[in-house]
């Protein structure tokens, strides 16, 4: 793997598998170094994470004791049903922590049976529960859409104008319905950040994103350098491509 430092977080740049083990490298080191009493980490959406959770699964990746001991949860999540396809947290659970038997009481979905903005009141308060004040989640893994959007931040998001200063939140989203998400405050509550960025379609993107001059509006990850001493993006070649 290759390193390079940005304004958005340290950026490395390898083959699929080798980025794939690193992202639980460093959520294991998180761990190690952590003194929290519920460790916390999150997942996110798209199809990467999905193919990860299979890798992991099927090569037993996370140490066991990390699987009994952590808290699960997603960072960003649809308002759809655990069982579909579609939620993001019910993906998590299907291809990784029921195969690998995690504690029912350390998986904790968003309360989608809610109507959103219950929905992420009732996350925010499990979530102050595990974590200790001030703290969003120990780790929080992130993707980029093609558009350069992050967890639910999508191009002209009003969360990225004000958040309220709380780290979870609902937000209604053109197109898409609601959704709900960390927030930029609770992404600086966060102790790592790792943000996994595979593919020739993600290329442009990231471009605009670590070196353009878009305005955050325009590229919502552009949000990574409010926090940037926590993030690692994690990148193949062909994402990289474009990248001076
Ligand atoms: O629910 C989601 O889909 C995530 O919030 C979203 O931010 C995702 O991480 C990116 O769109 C990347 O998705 P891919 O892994 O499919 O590229």
């Amino acid at each position: 793997m290759t390193e390079k430092q940005t304004d958005y977080g340290r950026l490395l740049i390898g083959e699929k598998m080798e980025l794939f083990a690193e992202a639980v490298r460093l959520a294991v080191a998180q761990k190690e170094a952590s003194e929290s009493t519920n460790f916390t980490w999150a997942f996110t959406g798209g199809s990467t994470p999905q193919a990860w959770y299979q890798w992991a699964a099927e090569t037993d990746a996370i140490p066991a004791e990390v699987l009994a001991s952590t808290h699960f949860t997603v960072s960003d999540e649809r308002c759809v049903p655990l069982n579909s396809d579609e939620s993001n947290f019910g993906n998590a659970e299907r291809k990784l922590l029921a195969p690998k038997s995690v504690p029912v009481e350390h998986r904790h979905p968003w309360v989608v049976a809610y109507e959103p903005e219950k929905a992420a009141e009732a996350y925010r308060r499990t979530m102050q529960l595990l974590n200790p004040p001030g703290k969003a989640y120990d780790v929080c893994f992130l993707g980029m859409g093609d558009d350069a959007h992050t967890a639910s931040f999508f191009p002209g998001s009003e969360l990225l104008k004000s958040d309220g200063s709380v780290f979870f939140a609902a937000v209604d989203t053109p197109q898409k319905g609601w959704r709900l998400t960390i927030t930029p405050t609770g992404l600086q509550a966060c102790g790592l950040i790792v943000v996994m960025t595979l593919g020739a379609g993600k290329a442009e993107a990231l471009k605009r994103v670590l070196e353009g001059d878009d305005a955050l509006l325009d590229a919502p990850s552009k949000i990574l350098k409010t926090c940037a001493d926590k993030v690692v993006w994690l990148v193949d070649e062909a994402a990289a491509s474009q990248l001076s």
